[in-house]
């Protein structure tokens, strides 16, 4: 177990002290930080050793000399090892990490280092990876490689936590590294906040990926410790600077990122605070106390992959003894380690009881030793039990951050953080919050382990070579069927070995693609259940409709909205555990921001993530190791998939785009659904604006009525008659016109009837010209004498009645004529607009027709595209079946080898034999030769 190193460094100050401010300070001294008053009084309880602290004047070759040299030392050795820079904005993280050029930072000098020790050491052969990445807003993008964005984070037993698709550039000088982050650099995500001109909006991790082997001087003579290969990772990490948006004025897309980069930071707080309880609780683990549990300690809770098996007797007599051991394995089923590549296969001494074995002398003394060293087995089991109780789960899958810094906290990492702070008063909150993040971390242990594994290119590698040597034995020796097959053997290998990477690749490109189709069958099908949402909304709209025109709603066309995510969907955080193949990222964290949180966040607050839904797990697909693929008929079923997956894919494509006409039509369709309501809105209209029209016409004539009536001296006169005839004729005409058109106005067009109408227009003419004729003719003396009474005309104008009447009788004509006139332009227009009506109606209906093969058509869809699904089960059963056969193909295989390797120890040792009876037969033949040299030469020859 190994400690974190932390160190703290203050930057110089930038502005002036607020004038206002009450002069407190840092000062640094011996490894120690603390805050002094401005007369130099320290002021007690703030004041924060580590590991190193360096002051305002410290450059970054000292930061580099004394926190990271040996990290870089060890990473060539095949430790991994991380570094990273944490702390407040503009309190000098890049500056540390990426220094001036002046000064180069850490990763500058890493670099170097790390090629020149490879130069040093001349006894191994290295390969040096490496790859650069930011995190921004939760994305994990690759600044070697613009296109590859949001990459996701992947974990294999060999690989431990990595990013898949992130490009790895193979480099061979420092000079080579340092023009790939130089071009990195452009890609990273910087921006201006108040606090600082160019602030990192994201962090970044630099990455070398360190392999090395022992040189193989004697290709002949190599033995296994040759082919073990060790790999470690080495991160350098700088990260963004938590804040205040009070202080960085952040708004828009910075207050987005700031949130990121608050809720990342504090995630990254609840792993250490959650590390540090563990180990808390754990306390000394007592590994020491034998040498068993010595030699045992990467087995238990270190970096190993352990199976303890319990032996346990069956007879009665040993009761007591097989519930003890049943004890031990179910408290050592609880301990948990992190786990590299490495196995320790151990067979343990029995424990014994002296009264059971008679033990006496030495096997008493054994027995002791034994069972000393098993209890101490026992103790070391119990503590890491206390520990891994209280330490629980670690959550590091609540951000990338977290995930990709795995290893270095609580991990197999040689670790060193550096913390950066801001010497400036009005930063005091700040720089106390980083220092006590810095205590806490200060307390993480890691378990620290050479990686050393075997690859399975050094496997290969030994098969090979075995075949050679056999190859050799049997070399000289006439077993030409043997050798064929050996040598056919040998070209398979090697073949495989292509083979195996090409399948690597190909599965890889496989299974992106089959989540890229997945992915898009999941967006087609949520497209058509709002399509078919959409379309239940206008159905229920056309069924309305129907009943009204006047009615219809407005909404019912708008943007369909996703439905509410059902809460099967969503599970707490206290399901996580049982979820293991989930990412839980909290996604409802929204105020990280805001200045409470930001103090928790530094106080070491535990943030109740249980409280937040969690994104939806997203299984992924297991995938058999590669190594289980054969090579033999994969080319040609791998075709078959090829064709079947190309097939899924074009019917899919083709899906697609019929949907997407669909949809287009079905916009169209809408569109022109609400043009026609707005047309049904105002048909009602045209009624009452002929009603009011007519009212306005009826006032008007009433008025002219009421002061023609003035004129009328006497109410039982002619003249009065003939006016009150009028106007009861006007009158009675405009009231059919406002009962015609408040009918239509109520929609009774059915009982509208022009004939009506101009059959009373006729019936009433007729009887202003009776009237006025009989008036005039039959009654004009009498009007004379009347009127020579009553009208105030002088004598001649009693002679020119008459033609006034007549006058008159034409006015009234006149009038007549143009409110008829009026009447049938009214009538025309309503003719116009119940077409207009009609035709509405029809083309309504038209569309429901349209709407409801659409509904048809989307219903074959979804049936296709639920077809499509179903043929992708098959293709991905088929494709396991396929999977399932190479395995057993692999086998037969190996059973293969088993059987040559078998057959080729057979024929030595027949060879032997043979050559032992040779050499038997000489000896014989000789001794035949010495005792009888005469026969011997003539029977044998010379
Ligand atoms: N030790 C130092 N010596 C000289 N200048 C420094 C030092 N530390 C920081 N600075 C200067 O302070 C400013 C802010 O530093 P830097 O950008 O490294 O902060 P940061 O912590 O990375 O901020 P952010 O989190 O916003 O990215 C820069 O101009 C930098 O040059």
């Amino acid at each position: 177990m190994e400690k974190i190193c932390v160190a703290v460094r203050l930057r110089p100050a930038v502005n002036e002290e607020t004038p206002n401010g009450n002069g407190y300070h840092w000062e640094v001294e011996n490894n120690r930080i603390s805050l002094h008053k401005s007369r130099g009084t320290p002021i007690s309880g703030v004041s924060f050793a580590f590991d190193h602290v360096f002051d305002q004047d410290c450059r970054n070759s000292r930061v580099y000399e004394l926190l990271i040299k040996d990290i870089i030392h060890a990473a060539v050795e095949g430790f991994n090892g991380t570094a990273f820079a944490y702390g407040q904005t503009s309190s000098g993280k890049t500056f540390t990490m990426n220094g001036s050029e002046t000064d180069p930072g850490i990763i500058h000098r890493a670099v170097k280092d790390i090629f020149t020790e490879i130069e040093m050491t001349t006894d191994r052969e290295f390969l040096v990876r490496v790859s650069y990445m930011e995190i921004y807003n939760e994305d994990i993008n690759d600044l070697f490689a613009v296109e590859n964005q949001k990459l996701q984070i992947h974990e294999s037993l060999e690989r431990g936590v990595f990013v898949a698709g992130l490009r790895e550039e193979i480099v061979n000088s420092a000079d080579q590294v340092l023009d790939l982050i130089q071009l990195g650099e452009v890609n990273r995500h910087f921006g201006e906040t108040n606090m600082n001109a160019r602030s990192s909006r994201s962090h970044t991790v630099f990455r070398m990926v360190i392999e090395s082997k022992g040189k193989d001087n004697n290709s002949n003579n190599s033995s296994s410790s040759h082919d073990a290969i060790r790999v470690s990772v080495l991160n350098l990490v700088d990260l963004a600077g938590s804040e205040r948006v009070a202080k960085t004025g952040a708004g828009g897309v910075r207050l987005k990122e700031g949130k990121h980069i608050n809720k990342s930071l504090m995630v990254l707080g609840n792993v250490i605070n959650k590390l540090i309880e563990g180990a808390k609780q754990r306390g000394h683990i007592p590994y020491r106390d034998s040498k068993l549990t010595r030699i045992l300690q990467p087995a238990l809770g270190g970096n190993a992959k352990t199976s303890i098996i319990c032996t346990v007797a069956p007879e009665e007599v040993h009761l007591e003894e097989t519930k003890g051991t049943l004890h031990f394995a179910s408290r050592a089923k609880r301990i948990t380690n992190c786990v590299q590549v490495n196995e320790n296969l151990v067979d343990l001494a029995g424990s014994e009881r002296v009264a059971k074995t008679g033990a006496g002398g030495v096997r008493l003394k054994e027995g002791k030793h034994i069972n000393k060293s098993l209890m101490v087995l026992g103790n070391v089991i119990n503590k890491l039990i206390e520990g891994a109780k209280q330490r629980g789960h670690i959550p590091y899958r609540d951000s990338k951050l977290t995930r990709i810094l795995q290893p270095a906290l609580g991990g197999n990492a040689k670790t060193s953080i550096i913390c950066t702070v801001a010497p400036e008063e009005v930063h005091l909150e700040e720089t106390k919050g980083t220092l006590h993040f810095a205590s806490r971390a200060k307390r993480i242990t890691n378990c620290v382990q050479v990686n050393e594994i075997l690859t399975d290119a050094a496997l290969l590698k030994r098969q090979k070579l075995e075949i050679e040597e056999l190859r050799l034995k049997l070399q000289g020796s006439h077993a030409e069927v043997l050798e064929q097959e050996i040598l056919k053997l040998r070209n398979d290998m090697l073949k495989y070995e292509l083979e195996r990477e090409k399948l690597a690749m190909e599965l890889e490109e496989e299974r992106r693609s089959h989540k890229e189709r997945d992915q898009c069958i999941r967006e087609q099908q949520i497209k058509i259940n709002n399509l078919s949402n959409q379309n239940v909304g206008k159905g229920s709209l056309g069924e309305e409709s129907n009943d009204s025109h006047s009615t219809c709603q407005e909404d019912a066309f708008s943007t369909p909205c996703f439905k509410a995510v059902p809460n099967a969907f969503v599970f707490k955080r206290s399901q996580y555990s049982r979820q293991p193949d989930c990412s839980p990222l909290p996604d409802t964290c929204n105020d990280f921001a805001d200045e409470d949180t930001w103090m928790k966040m530094n106080k070491g607050y535990v943030a109740d993530l249980d409280a937040l839904n969690m994104t939806p797990a997203r299984k992924a697909h297991s995938f058999p190791s590669v190594e289980d693929i054969s090579a033999e008929n994969y080319n040609q079923e791998m075709l078959n998939l090829h064709r079947q997956l190309q097939l899924v894919t074009e019917e899919r494509d083709e899906l697609k785009m019929k949907h997407t006409a669909q949809v287009s039509l079905n916009n169209q369709l809408t569109k022109e659904i609400s043009e026609l309501q707005q047309e049904a809105l105002l048909i009602p209209e045209v009624p009452r604006a002929l009603l009011e029209s007519v009212a306005n016409c009826k006032d008007a004539y009433k008025d002219i009525l009421s002061v023609l009536q003035d004129f009328v001296a006497d109410e039982r006169s002619a003249t009065a008659e003939i006016l009150s005839t009028t106007s009861e004729i006007g009158l009675s005409l405009f009231s059919t016109l406002e009962a015609h058109f408040s009918m239509a106005m109520d929609g009774q067009r059915s009982h509208i009837n022009n004939y009506s109408i101009q059959e009373q227009c006729t019936v009433l003419r007729k009887r202003l010209n009776s009237l006025i004729s009989s008036l005039v003719l039959s009654d004009a003396p009498k009007i004379k004498d009347e009127h020579l009474e009553d009208f105030p005309y002088s004598s001649k104008h009693k002679g020119t009645l008459g033609a006034e009447i007549a006058s008159w009788k034409r006015d009234l004509d006149d009038e007549i004529r143009t409110i008829k006139q009026k009447y049938q332009n009214l009538e025309s227009e309503l003719v116009v607009n119940n077409k207009i009506l009609e035709v509405s109606e029809d083309k309504y209906h038209s569309l429901e027709r349209e709407l409801n093969l659409m509904k048809a058509e989307r219903d074959d869809l979804l049936e296709r595209v639920s077809n499509s699904s179903q043929m992708l089960a098959q293709f991905r059963d088929q494709k396991e079946n396929f999977q399932q056969d190479l395995n057993a193909e692999v086998q037969r295989r190996k059973k293969l080898e088993e059987e040559i390797k078998q057959f080729s120890v057979a024929f030595a040792s027949r060879q032997r034999s043979i050559m032992s009876f040779q050499s038997d037969f000489k000896s014989v033949l000789e001794n035949l030769k010495a005792q009888n040299p005469v026969s011997a030469s003539k029977y044998l020859g010379s």
